[in-house]
């Protein structure tokens, strides 16, 4: 149910006014199967270039990209994308947008209402199930969008910045949440925020960017137990040390660090 994902001199460039802009470079990166990794990093600087790759739906420009140990050519459903918003049909009710995937894929009509009510009850949202997104809450419609995505049992999930336009509490709750399914599942995860907290919080590993294009300046491990809140101790001082590899970056305008070299940090 999860698999190892891997970038290997990862480059991606785009058409810009003034010839190719390059939005990512050099990206080294290996995530075990079922790890917990987020990816921060100032706007703009190729987080979503880098799921987007995951995803299939772009091509780099230079290296490799793969996903248990295979090139990736295209989109594929052992790869499933969450997104901040407008990830839903609004003209499906919840259980048909949780179906909608393994509609497509196939899955017979019967294992369909089961897998469906059994993630509508794991998020919390099987009396919702005839509601449609308009009549839900930002939290409950970010949960149906988790409900759609696991129920389709992807290996690897990617997330671009899922949680970001939800008010604090359903956040929190939403992180804890999160870290269960993940457990119970053992699905890879790469989770991409500008939220420090939150990749702290969430992730057994924190890949931190530097501005674009888009370098790794930092790997940072995160041991601290879990389920972890945005409001503890530790994740707040973990935080700070993040914080100041985005900012140390920042002022010594690091736009070319290279691992080994004095602006690649590992903790
Ligand atoms: N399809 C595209 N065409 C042209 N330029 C693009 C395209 N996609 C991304 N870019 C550029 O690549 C760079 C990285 O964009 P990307 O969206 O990956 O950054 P990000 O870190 O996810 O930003 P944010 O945190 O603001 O969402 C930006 O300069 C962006 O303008």
């Amino acid at each position: 149910m999860s698999a190892p994902v891997s970038l290997r001199g990862v480059s991606q460039a785009f058409a810009g006014s003034r010839g190719g802009r390059l939005a990512l470079d050099g990206v080294d990166l290996e995530v075990a199967a079922g790890e917990f990794v987020c990816v921060v990093g100032p706007s703009g600087c190729g987080k979503s270039t880098m799921l987007d790759l995951l995803a299939g739906h772009t091509r780099p420009a230079r290296g490799d990209v793969s996903v248990a140990g295979a090139g990736v050519r295209g989109p594929g459903p052992d790869r499933v994308m969450v997104f901040q918003e407008h990830a839903l049909f609004p003209w499906l009710s919840v259980r048909d947008n949780v179906a909608f995937g393994l509609k497509n894929a196939g899955v017979p009509l019967e294992e369909r209402d089961a897998t469906v009510a059994t993630w509508l009850r794991k998020v919390g949202l099987a009396d919702a199930a005839d509601l449609h997104p308009h009549q839900l809450s930002g939290g409950m419609r970010q949960r149906a969008a988790l409900a759609r995505a696991f129920a389709m049992r992807p290996q690897v999930l990617l997330m671009d910045e899922p949680f970001s336009a939800l008010d604090a509490p359903s956040r929190d709750r939403l992180h804890v949440e999160l870290q269960e399914l993940w457990a119970e599942t053992g699905v890879t995860i790469v989770f991409v925020t500008h939220n420090v907290r939150e990749a702290v919080a969430l992730g057994d590993r924190v890949i931190v960017l530097s501005s674009g294009p888009g370098r790794i300046i930092g790997d940072v491990p995160v041991t601290l137990h879990r389920p972890r809140v945005v409001e503890s101790e530790r994740v707040v001082a973990l935080s700070a040390t993040v914080r100041r590899l985005l900012d140390a970056a920042d002022q010594l305008g690091i736009s070319a660090p290279r691992e080994g070299g004095d602006s690649y940090v590992t903790i």
